[in-house]
């Protein structure tokens, strides 16, 4: 079964593919085909070591972390990876079945709109990724938290554990 989600409100979250999915869609489609469907999973190697990821994720960075405090935005930067559409070339065909996912559904889009610029016609974006979106309800306990939707809310196979096939090697 396809996945029905639709075009997301938030533009940031939109992609030139139009093919969008949740984590619970997504994982129902990795099952149904497990040697073709392939969970990319576009965070920082950091995310996806110490925030977790899912089990069959293949890890290839479409924006690096970077250690430079901006005081003014209160975040760390992020570092576009210049060689991403080349790294994902070395592992998937552009007729492949990808779901691409992040923290929440915006780099996962980025990341679709990059590889269909180069050719590849079958991306997914995971509108809420592995984290979810956040609670916006100043009476709720976990406003502010990542406690929404998401993969690891939904209680989707993850692990901390490292499997060599699938890390992001330079
Ligand atoms: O880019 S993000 O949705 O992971 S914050």
């Amino acid at each position: 079964q396809q996945p029905s989600t639709p075009v997301p409100t938030d533009a940031r979250k939109q992609t030139t593919l139009g093919k969008y999915c949740t984590a619970m869609e997504a994982y129902l489609m990795w099952r149904a085909k497990p040697k073709e469907v392939v969970i990319l999973d576009v965070r920082s190697p950091e995310e996806y070591v110490f925030v977790g990821h899912p089990e069959m994720a293949l890890n290839i960075p479409v924006q690096f972390f970077s250690p430079a405090f901006d005081a003014e935005k209160k975040s760390y930067g992020m570092a576009a990876n210049p060689d991403f559409v080349a790294q994902v070339a070395k592992k998937l065909d552009k007729n492949a079945t990808i779901i691409a996912m992040c923290r929440s559904g915006q780099r996962s889009a980025a990341a679709v709109n990059l590889l269909a610029a180069a050719g590849y016609t079958n991306v997914w974006s995971m509108v809420d990724s592995f984290e979810g979106d956040a609670v916006t309800d100043p009476e709720n306990l976990y406003n502010g938290k990542r406690m929404k939707n998401g993969w690891k809310n939904y209680g989707l196979p993850w692990t901390y554990a490292l499997n060599p096939a699938q890390v992001f090697v330079k």
